[in-house]
């Protein structure tokens, strides 16, 4: 279900009019539908059920505090890679016992931040990592809780600069050694071996590479168990995907019972890390329409918005709809919708067939995911406002930045 629809040919965010915002607000501006958030974290917490486990929201996804404050209302946890993060999870009231640290490259004061307010646990992603962990816990007099991120080598059958889990990538321990780093974590009197972790990439839309990668995950726990190491966790991380086109992935309970299936009579609590999942269709980018360039070679509409707004499309080629919030009295052409960046990559869309008019609204959609999270300053433009909305009410979440708030920090030389 959207909550994103179609009233009368004007395009809605729950009771809230689209353009209403657009010519309050001003463009670009983010709007999430707090509805939607809600539902797409309840959807998984249902999945779950009664089987013990947790869902933490990976906040890099979207990580606005007012969006954290309403997931950790409703009983999320936490899936944080940097001490920032930690920082806005802990501001926005969450439960620092629900809250996962992944990422390979955490340092010695995001461990020591982590340890303090006593973080579930550290997913941790190598050798050296585990060795500097234990040192900082030691240090602390205190005990960190782990689980090793192993990677698979499964193909997520996703783009490949988000696909995870294979030999090749960054992330996590080969699934290969790992039974010797869980041996040497054993031994560190710093180090409670709690779970097992993997994370094979983003935007899945098929079951088979979750369930082949919990496959190999099963054998791992198996064997440790006969060794006598017990693992009480397993997390698969995130990674589920969203219906931008026509992509139909899978249900979250159909996966999760599919999970559960495998897992069987194992004793194991069941972690999930989902971002986009919960947050790309719970948001849209509006825009406004500034020129029309025709030219021979592409009919060019210069947005509002640009690459620092938004740069899945830049960097992914990344398709998302781009919808009108009004009907408009232009005649339909095919346009490609550009950013004032200076970039030949700045563009949001390419070939849409749209009606548009200079100062006609956009919506990009499927945006609240890698969106905010991911735009920039670049070409010293401010970063968008971020508004929730809730029913008929509309709560600015997020200031735009101005101009002292872009220079912020930075020093003349004098003389
Ligand atoms: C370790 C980890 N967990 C969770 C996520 C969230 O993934 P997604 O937004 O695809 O659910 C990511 C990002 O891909 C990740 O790197
Ligand atoms: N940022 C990416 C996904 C990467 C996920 C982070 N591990 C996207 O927009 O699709």
């Amino acid at each position: 279900m959207s909550f994103f629809t179609e009233r009368s040919a004007e395009l809605y965010a729950e009771d809230m009019r689209l353009s209403d915002i657009a010519e309050q607000y001003g463009t670009p501006a983010y709007v999430y539908s707090r509805a939607a958030f809600t539902q797409h974290y309840l959807a998984y917490a249902q999945a779950l059920g009664q089987h013990p486990g947790m869902i933490c929201y990976a906040v890099k996804a979207n990580s606005n505090i007012a969006l954290l404050n309403l997931l950790a209302r409703l009983g999320a946890g936490f899936d944080i890679v940097s001490g920032g993060e930690l920082e806005r999870v802990l501001t926005a009231g969450g439960d620092p016992k629900r809250i996962v640290f992944s990422g390979v490259g955490k340092t010695a004061a995001e461990m020591a931040k982590a340890l303090a307010v006593g973080i579930h646990c550290f997913n941790v992603e190598s050798e050296a990592e585990l060795e500097l962990l234990s040192q900082v816990a030691a240090e602390k007099s205190q005990i960190a809780r782990v689980s090793l991120r192993v990677n698979p080598d499964v193909d997520a059958k996703t783009h490949p600069y988000i696909s995870t889990g294979l030999k090749e990538n960054k992330f996590g321990i080969d699934i290969n050694r790992a039974p010797e780093v869980y041996r040497r974590a054993a031994e560190l009197p710093n180090i409670d071996i709690q779970g097992i972790d993997c994370h094979i990439g983003s935007q899945l839309t098929e079951l088979d590479p979750f369930l082949d990668a919990l496959d190999r995950l099963l054998v791992l726990v198996d064997n440790l168990s006969a060794d006598g190491i017990q693992i009480s966790h397993l997390d698969l991380g995130g990674g589920l995907g969203v219906t931008y086109r026509d992509e139909q992935p899978p249900e979250v309970a159909t996966y999760m019972e599919a999970i559960k299936a495998k897992i069987g009579d194992r004793e194991l609590a069941l972690m999930f890390e989902p971002g986009r999942s919960i947050a790309a269709n719970a948001g849209v980018l509006l825009t406004k329409v500034l020129y029309l360039k025709p030219t021979e070679a592409h009919n060019f509409a210069i947005i509002d918005a640009a690459m620092n707004d938004n740069i899945r499309p830049a960097l992914y080629q990344a398709w998302q709809d781009i919808r009108q919030l009004a009907p408009s009295k232009a005649q339909t052409k095919r346009w490609d919708l550009v950013g004032p960046v200076c970039e030949t990559g700045d563009f949001l869309g390419k070939d849409r067939d749209l009606a548009l008019a200079p100062g006609d609204y956009l919506a990009v959609m499927s945006a609240g995911a890698y969106g905010f999270t991911m735009s920039s300053n670049y070409n010293t433009r401010a970063r968008a406002v971020e508004i929730l909305v809730d029913g008929d009410q509309v709560h600015v979440i997020r200031e735009r930045e101005s101009f002292v708030d872009m220079i912020r920090g930075e020093h003349i030389v004098e003389q």
